[in-house]
């Protein structure tokens, strides 16, 4: 697939995937969505991947959902058209991705990169959800996602005023992972994402799924379904080579089964 508003690249067992729209500060329109989830279809197929790094400029990870394209939308043709449901695609991913985020992280942008898994942060960073600045409210996950990360008092804070927030006031909040210099935003990022592709990658989309659990059901129901994960993971070879390697005190060589 020939892609014009990002690049797809492989790095070892690493997709990189690079919002590339710097005109418009990497303003999430519909074709730059659709690649997104183009490039994740393709590294989701992909055995010999086993993370994923979503990243935009230094600038920007992205302003927010494109207002241009937005801008002359009537009620039905929103409703009708709900095409956040194509964005809600990237939060429903089986393999890992990680959001690697320097300058604004906007509205969209916030939320695309609240879609990922984890957000390492370069020291630039702003985060915020200024939709209400434009007579609207977040609508691809703002209101839930940002509620569940760093509660309703703050929540409420960004999406009632509008204001951005530094990445210290973002990380002490518990919606960034790590802060890094921005030069080394992208090191970083590979990794982190280098290490999570080392591991079996059963164990990987298991944690994945048993963590994104606890976002929708009862804590017992929760505790359950982790267990039974758990013990599930002892049918794998992975699991005996794991145990092994470390009673032989060397190196796991995991072959993701
Ligand atoms: C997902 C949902 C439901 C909603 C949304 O996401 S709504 C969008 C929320 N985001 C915003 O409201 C942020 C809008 N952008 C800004 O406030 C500023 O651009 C800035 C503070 C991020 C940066 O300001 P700066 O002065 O450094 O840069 P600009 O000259 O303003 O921008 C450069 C260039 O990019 C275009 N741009 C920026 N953001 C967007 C956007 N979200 N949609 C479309 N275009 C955007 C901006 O218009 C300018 O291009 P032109 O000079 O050609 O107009």
């Amino acid at each position: 697939m020939a892609y014009e508003t990002v690049i797809v690249e492989v790095k070892g067992k690493v997709g990189v995937i690079t919002l590339n729209r710097p005109q418009a500060l990497n303003a999430l329109n519909g074709q730059l969505i659709g690649e997104v989830n183009a490039a994740i279809d393709g590294f989701e197929a992909d055995a010999g991947i086993g993370c994923i790094v979503l990243t935009g400029s230094e600038k920007a990870f992205a302003a927010g959902a494109d207002i241009k394209e937005m801008q002359g939308r009537t009620f039905p043709e929103t409703y009708l058209d709900d095409k956040f449901e194509t964005w809600d695609r990237i939060g429903r991913r089986r393999k890992p991705i990680i959001a690697a985020v320097a300058g604004f992280a906007l509205g969209g942008g916030c939320e695309l990169a609240m879609m990922c898994d984890f957000i390492i942060a370069a020291d630039n960073a702003k985060f915020g959800q200024p939709e209400i600045n434009l007579g609207v409210i977040p609508g691809a996950g703002g209101t839930q996602r940002l509620t569940r990360a760093i509660g309703k008092a703050k929540a409420m804070d960004l999406c009632l005023t509008g204001r951005m927030m530094d990445v210290v006031e973002a990380e002490r909040a518990g919606l960034v992972a790590r802060i890094v210099p921005l030069a080394e935003l992208m090191a970083e990022a590979l990794k982190a994402a280098d290490a999570i592709a080392a591991k079996s990658l059963p164990s990987v989309l298991m944690a994945k799924e048993s963590i994104n659990r606890a976002f929708e059901v009862t804590l017992n129901e929760g505790l359950r379904f982790e267990r039974r994960i758990f013990s599930s993971l002892f049918a794998t070879q992975d699991q005996k080579e794991g145990m092994a390697a470390f009673t032989e005190k060397r190196k796991p060589d995991f072959k993701n089964g």
